[in-house]
């Protein structure tokens, strides 16, 4: 069975311009790209029109919570793969910090065969680097790889000891995987959920100083020069991070970074005050310093990739009150409409630009077969609306969970078909 996408409009790096094709997808793989002026018979094929609409290979996201197994009240496999293709998603890694969390290969392969049946995107498991993320003893690399697991992170919490973080960037370097690090020193925190900024300073509350996070990429980034491991940064929020990042990747430490658009479009001084737990996440929104710094970082390519770190919450969690509530704001369905609207459209980055960000570098970085527009390549595409201007609403999310800060934005870019494996699996 063959799909044709006729007359949509491909981004080409060369002309750094957009131009009309014609694809035709086959047996799950893009079988010919041609001009938009050619004349194609269609025959029997399913056609999608994709006049006037952007056409760019599916979107990945290499940092998620699917809350599957354990939190199904805030997500699970199903809702959080149909959220992601509704934002445009084709491929996700998710995180392990379930229940149980995912540290053993029956949880990797239970991520993996729920993904198969109810998943309409593809689902990457991330297996835990310390059994149940306690930071105590080291998982079983060897067998998690072998069960699936695509790498190793204790997500939602730093590592505190540099031995242990040590023993495992050796074990996976000899396994050929990479380490994937939530940063933070734990005794910087202690209790707070702000950034040491103005907000804080306002509020009179405890702030979280940036050195909470740039001290482990510092540890860390020795810790990858000494093992040679593959290692990736999550959600890097601030200044010294990305000056620490750069100075690795400068001396060839294999090091590797992701930002969310939520630390490239807002500060601390955007938190409207105490009583939204929509604004808080972990890292915190840091200031305005910091967010010209990660957006400096991702521009110059000391940051690879965009992330949502997708973190869904129930309500109820997020009526705690701010120092009672998770960390965590959903991602998938507003990721590219807000980073469109806010960098593209305004000039400061070319709409090539952000596909990179989001397709090409993380497939990249961790070696996938997707990403890319090109004869033979996965039918991973995602067909997206730029002209369309719509309010976030989110009482419209597939996602179990509705936290975001961003309700009520105005913003264009929003994706209406998304295709994997040449299957249409969501449409608008
Ligand atoms: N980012 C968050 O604020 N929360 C994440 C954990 C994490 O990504 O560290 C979660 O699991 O809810
Ligand atoms: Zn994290
Ligand atoms: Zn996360």
């Amino acid at each position: 069975m063959s799909l044709w996408i006729l007359n949509g409009s491909v981004w080409n790096n060369e002309s750094n311009k957009l131009e009309s094709k014609h694809i035709r997808v086959s047996d799950g793989v893009i079988a010919e790209i041609v001009d938009g002026g050619t004349s194609v018979d269609t025959g029997s094929s399913e056609v999608v029109n994709a006049e006037g609409k952007l056409v760019s290979a599916g979107f990945i996201d290499m940092h998620v919570h699917l809350r599957d197994p354990g939190f199904e009240h805030k997500e699970d496999i199903m809702t959080g793969s149909r959220s992601a293709a509704k934002g445009g998603f084709t491929t996700i890694a998710c995180m392990p910090n379930t229940r149980p969390v995912i540290d053993k290969p029956e949880t990797v392969q239970y991520v993996l065969d729920k993904a198969a049946r109810e998943g309409i995107v593809k689902v990457l498991p991330y297996a835990a680097i310390t059994k149940n993320e306690l930071g105590r003893e080291l998982t079983d690399f060897a067998a998690l790889k072998e069960a699936g697991a695509i790498g190793f992170t204790d997500d939602g919490v730093g590592v505190q000891n540099a031995q242990m973080m040590k023993n495992a960037m050796a074990l996976a370097k000899s396994l050929d995987m990479p380490v994937i690090a939530h940063c933070e020193d734990d005794s910087l925190v202690e209790g707070a959920w702000a950034s040491e900024g103005s907000f804080s300073r306002k509020h009179g509350i405890k702030g979280i100083p940036n050195e909470s996070e740039a001290i482990h990429v510092g540890r860390d980034v020795l810790l990858a020069e000494a093992t040679g491991v593959h290692y990736h940064v999550c959600h890097v929020s601030t200044e010294q991070s990305v000056r620490l990042i750069r100075l690795a990747k400068s001396i060839g430490v294999k090091v590797t970074a992701e930002v969310c658009p939520h630390h490239l479009l807002l500060s601390d001084e955007d938190i409207p005050g105490l009583d939204d737990a929509n604004w808080k996440m972990n890292p915190p929104l840091r200031t305005p310093r910091d967010v010209q710094a990660v957006i400096e970082g991702l521009e110059d390519g000391t940051i690879d990739m965009i992330v949502t770190d997708h973190a869904p919450h129930s309500a109820e969690e997020k009526a705690r009150g701010v120092d009672l509530a998770p960390f965590g704001i959903v991602g998938f369905e507003t990721a590219f409409p807000l980073l469109y609207t806010k960098f593209v459209q305004t000039g400061k980055w070319t709409l090539g630009f952000l596909l990179q960000r989001m397709t090409v570098d993380p497939a990249r970085v961790f070696r996938l077969p997707s990403g890319k527009l090109e004869q033979g390549a996965p039918a991973d595409i995602t067909i997206v609306d730029l002209e369309n201007e719509r309010k976030v609403d989110p009482q419209t999310f597939l996602s179990k969970s509705n936290n975001t800060p961003f309700g009520g934005w105005s913003l264009k870019g929003w994706p209406v078909t998304t295709i994997v494996n040449g299957k249409v699996v969501w449409s608008e």
